[in-house]
């Protein structure tokens, strides 16, 4: 009987999934993978093979009502429709807050789901969304092995300078601190470094990652050693609909001047914010590039000045840096984006091959770069594959 696995990262905007089959010899093989896009707007749901080919597809109204969970219903039922005659041994998601405690994966109980539910405060656009659809599986599935793999684990090699608030002492000691995320990101993108790039993988790298959720990382011989993201998913850069870096002092100004309640505060911070609250057009890159609205370009504008700033702050983090690189939804396919980041950063001796970014190479600076700038699609449910595997492994040598 061959084995499955099932990698789940549900995201703020969308739930991914991949389908992984073992081959006799046990190494899986990517089966398929899709997404459900657009939860809360018009949701879509696509699966596809791994050459690309559409396996099944469905649009859903504008106004269809459908929640998260019953998106990610739809989306269990067509793998289980799907599993070729293999049976599935594990599921692998991705949990955003891993909180101080988790610094790798972690093999799911009752008793595990209760401490990362205490999360949920901090990460309240993802924790509750990614652990939905482990409470959903154990459901449809009692007994399967779920594995949590953790956004905040790659981090924890953070220096403790990198990670601590100014503030009194026994709250950094409650766990009050830096985190990071978007660590199995980073951590995938680390690994490819050392494929494509040996010479540069030993050396001091800025990653970013830009997507709906965007954040930066300074990794210095393969390891996190600062990122944008802290003790929340809303620090940092301007994201889809996120803030980012505020004045604390905005906090209180709207608590006490505007009688703000803390759930509007959190509605303000985490989905009226960002590129959409700025624009007041949309959330989504594409659509402000293509855009004549002059506050759709200062919401481009901002976002690549803030990439700007906080690569100089990587780099200083470091004392240096040796490699650029580009990745997630706009890292990876916005040539006007990496074009504008990369321009505003030439004092650090980055440029780009106009030719090259345009048909998004791997390799976009130019050859009298003094920086190399790399362009290196992610693969979260790759990295959640492995480590899911990596756990069961574990698990069956311990009970030999
Ligand atoms: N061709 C493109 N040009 C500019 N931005 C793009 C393009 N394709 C995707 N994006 C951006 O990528 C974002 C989604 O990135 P992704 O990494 O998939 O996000 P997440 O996983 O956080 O949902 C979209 O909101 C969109 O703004
Ligand atoms: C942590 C985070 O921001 O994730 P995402 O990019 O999936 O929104
Ligand atoms: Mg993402």
């Amino acid at each position: 009987m061959r084995d499955g696995i099932l990698v789940i990262n549900a995201g703020s905007s969308s739930i991914k999934f991949s389908l992984f089959l073992s081959n006799g010899d046990g190494k899986p093989l990517l089966s398929s993978k899709g997404q459900v896009e657009g939860i809360n707007v018009a949701p879509h749901f696509i699966a596809q093979g791994p050459d690309g080919t559409v396996l099944s597809e469905q649009h859903w109204p504008a106004d269809s009502d459908l929640n998260h969970e019953d998106l990610l219903k739809h989306l269990i039922d067509w793998v289980e429709d799907h599993l070729d005659g293999a049976s599935l041994v594990a599921a692998g998601h991705r949990v955003v807050h891993g909180g101080p405690k988790y610094a790798s994966p972690v093999l799911v109980n009752d008793s595990v789901l209760d401490e990362l539910d205490g999360f949920v405060q901090l990460a309240p656009l993802h924790q509750p969304h990614n652990l939905a659809p482990i409470r959903a599986l154990a459901k449809v599935h009692p007994g399967l092995m779920q594995v949590a793999c953790f956004d905040t684990a790659f981090h924890t090699t953070n220096p403790k300078v990198a990670t601590t608030f100014a503030l009194p002492r026994q709250l950094t000691e409650e766990g009050v601190r830096r985190y990071g995320f978007h660590g199995l990101s980073y951590e995938f993108i680390a690994r490819r470094i050392r494929e494509i790039a040996p010479e540069v993988a030993a050396g001091k790298v800025v990653v970013c990652h830009l997507g709906s959720g965007a954040s930066m990382c300074a990794i210095d011989g393969g390891k996190s050693v600062a990122s944008t993201l802290g003790f929340t998913a809303v620090d940092g850069l301007p994201m889809g609909t996120r803030t980012g870096n505020l004045d604390p002092g905005v906090i209180l100004y709207l608590l006490q001047q505007k009688g703000m309640s803390a759930k509007e505060i959190e509605t303000l911070l985490y989905k009226r914010s960002g590129l959409l609250g700025v624009s007041g057009v949309s959330n989504d890159m594409r659509v402000l590039l293509e855009s004549d609205d002059p506050h759709a370009a200062e919401a481009v504008e901002l976002f690549c000045y803030r990439v700007n700033r906080e690569l100089g702050s990587l780099a200083a983090a470091m004392g240096g840096l040796d490699a650029l690189v580009f990745t997630a939804g706009i890292g990876e396919h916005s040539a006007p984006v990496r074009e504008r980041v990369c321009a505003a950063s030439a004092w650090l001796g980055i440029s780009v091959d106009a030719a090259a970014n345009d048909r998004h190479a791997e390799l976009i600076s130019a050859d009298d770069s003094r920086i190399p700038v790399y362009v290196i699609p992610t693969n979260e449910e790759m990295m959640i594959a492995k480590h899911t595997r990596a756990v069961v492994r574990q698990l069956a040598e311990a009970a030999q």
